[in-house]
């Protein structure tokens, strides 16, 4: 009967056989295509997905034969509600084929788009990817024009092609968390947080971060109004959106040269690297290295083999945004990623190879189980590991910090921490407003014709940059970003950012770490790498705020630890702009250059 718990475990068993191996088709469907964009495997990745909604369904229609709100079995009970849970599953065949399409067909736009008419090009019909030469040309180039024209052109190539599409998938992910209980799409990607007030909660984690950003942001603006005397500034006080070395000016690395406090002490990790001949497999061995080291699993021997880490050469189109793969049956574990040789690259590996050890480490809880404990618990374990590997202490190990270079250097110091504020408080808005517009757009706040509008209201008043060319209504600004034609949440990089820096500070004190938070390196610390597995070992059987407990001791997420990480460089900065107006007003002013 409904309430027989043992007939219920035992239908729950066969759930997830038949899940490990429904899904890993649908995964190997999806790898293909990702692999090789063409319109033949783009068909079978449709038929896969097809076959896992309908598996969904039937799964579905099956939980309806128990009483399992009633359970009092917790974990049975919370396996009955993950599988119920089924997404865009929901909708009938047509209109699933529909959003799938829409999906696919931005997806496709976003991957294949090229670049042409680069000032100068003697052929202007050369055209240029994304990854490597449009990011390169963002993060090296101080040639106005030529920024204006990657960033401009970037934009007409992806989001300018998505509107229709966008709209379609809008609507019918609306309709699917519908027929779900959610109130809209938005409604039910908040719901993985488990969270009363989620969205409150990260409004008040913002503005906990929005004075130190402010401090950041201002120190920017002043050096790059000398580097770019003569050129035109809001009198509004944001900063042309182009000239923060990267295409969304989500991360100000590339300015390292323009913003070290102590330009005679540079970090020049990439060009170490490239002394060093490193290799895409050299990068990946160091990182596997250091999860081993902390008495992590290593890869897979069928990892290196069946995971593709370099752009292919064949010209065939791939998906070159990074992402790692779990097959769900235990044995495939994947990485796809276009690497270049640099440090970031080398921060990136270590980011997806974090998400890697996740799945090794919950790969014997149920299938429904595995996944992070909330999406931003997932995001954080590899930067976790990145902040240990970023130190001067560890580079120095590593043999990536040059030889004259003294790590314990104070100023070597605060030119690290420069750097890394570079990166993660740089990133703090930008984390923050991707969602902020499309929880408004899924909310009906925002239409279709409000799109562009809202997301330059959003990036002026929160990130506080401006369109370096006039934007109109026909553009959609926000589709030139990965994650929104591939309907990536971004939420979860927010408060990865913010939790990183408590369990950062936790697995230091584990590893008996004294002195500054940022000197702290983790490495071969095998009491900080049991403390980190026992929290993955849980997947998502248990709701975050008992993930985060089992790290931290805590059960909320806050923002003192990246505060105290960053301590010392707000000092500095606080010296540095005190002559400086702090902030920008929240509309952008008008007063664009055409190129
Ligand atoms: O997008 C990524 C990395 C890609 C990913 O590893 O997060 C990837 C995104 C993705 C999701 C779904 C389909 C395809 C790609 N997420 C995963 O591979 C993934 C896999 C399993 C569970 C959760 C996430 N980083 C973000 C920001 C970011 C956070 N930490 C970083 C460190 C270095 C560089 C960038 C970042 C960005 O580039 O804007
Ligand atoms: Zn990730």
């Amino acid at each position: 009967d409904r309430n027989n718990i043992t007939a219920a475990k035992i239908w729950l068993e066969e759930y997830n056989t038949e899940a490990e191996k429904v899904r890993p088709e649908a995964q190997e469907a999806s790898w293909t295509w990702n692999t090789n964009i063409t319109d033949y495997n783009n068909r079978l990745k449709l038929e896969a997905e097809k076959k896992k909604s309908e598996f969904d369904k039937r799964s579905y229609n099956q939980t309806l034969n128990w009483d399992w709100k009633n359970f009092t079995e917790i974990n049975a009970k919370r396996q009955f509600y993950k599988i119920a849970d089924i997404g865009e599953s929901v909708l009938p065949t047509d209109k699933f084929q529909q959003i799938t399409k829409a999906k696919s067909n931005m997806q496709s736009v976003y991957s294949k788009a090229r670049v042409c008419n680069k000032p100068g090009d003697q052929d202007p019909s050369k055209c240029y990817p994304l990854n490597p030469t449009l990011e390169n040309i963002m993060a090296k180039s101080t040639d106005w024009k030529e920024l204006a024209w990657a960033w401009e052109g970037w934009r007409n190539e992806t989001g300018r092609k998505m509107p229709d599409d966008y709209e379609k998938f809008v609507e019918l992910a609306n309709e699917a968390a519908g027929m779900n209980g959610y109130t809209d799409n938005g409604d039910y990607w908040r719901s993985w947080y488990e969270t009363e007030n989620f969205e409150k909660q990260m409004e008040e984690l913002f503005i906990g971060l929005k004075d130190l950003y402010k401090l950041l942001h201002a120190y920017a603006r002043k050096k790059l109004k000398e580097r770019f005397v003569g050129h035109p500034f809001p009198d509004s006080g944001q900063i042309p959106a182009h000239l923060l070395g990267n295409m969304w000016a989500q991360s100000w690395g590339n300015l390292f040269t323009l913003l070290a406090p102590y330009p005679g002490k540079p970090l020049d990790v990439t060009e170490m690297m490239r002394e060093q001949n490193y290799t895409t497999r050299k990068m990946f061995d160091l990182s596997e290295k250091f999860f081993t080291d902390l008495g992590l699993d290593p890869m897979p021997p069928k990892f290196y083999n069946d995971s593709m880490l370099d752009k292919p050469e064949d010209g065939r189109d791939v998906v070159c945004h990074a992402s790692a793969w779990d097959f769900y049956n235990r044995k495939d574990f994947r990485i796809k990623q276009c690497t270049q040789v640099t440090m970031d690259w080398l921060i990136t590996t270590h980011h997806e190879m974090g998400h890697v050890q996740y799945f090794l480490q919950y790969k014997d809880q149920p299938v429904v189980f595995r996944r992070g404990a909330n999406p931003g618990f997932h995001e954080a374990i590899g930067d976790v590991l990145a902040l240990s590997v970023s130190t001067p202490k560890h580079l120095k190990k590593i043999n990536l910090l040059r030889p004259n270079q003294n790590p314990d250097d104070e100023e070597l110091q605060l030119n690290f921490l420069m750097n890394q504020a570079l990166k993660k408080i740089a990133f703090i808005p930008f984390g923050y407003l991707i969602d902020q517009w499309r929880w408004k757009v899924f909310k009906g706040e925002t239409k279709k014709d409000e799109y562009n509008e809202d997301w330059w209201n959003l990036r002026c008043k929160h990130q506080g940059v401006s369109p370096p060319v006039q934007r109109f209504n026909t553009d959609f600004d926000a589709g030139s970003k990965f994650h929104v034609p591939n309907n990536t949440p971004y939420i979860r990089y927010f408060v990865s950012y913010v939790i990183q820096f408590q369990f950062h500070k936790a697995l230091c004190k584990e590893a008996g770490h004294n002195g500054p938070l940022h000197k702290c390196d983790i490495d071969q610390s095998t009491e900080a790498g049991n403390k980190l597995a026992a929290m993955m070992k849980l997947g998502s059987s248990k709701e975050w705020p008992d993930a985060m407990e089992a790290i931290t001791g805590q059960r909320k997420m806050n923002v003192s630890d990246l505060i105290e990480y960053f301590a010392p460089l707000e000092d500095w900065l606080k010296k540095e702009v005190k002559n400086e107006t702090l902030g920008w007003d929240d509309q952008c002013g008008r007063n664009f250059t055409i190129p």
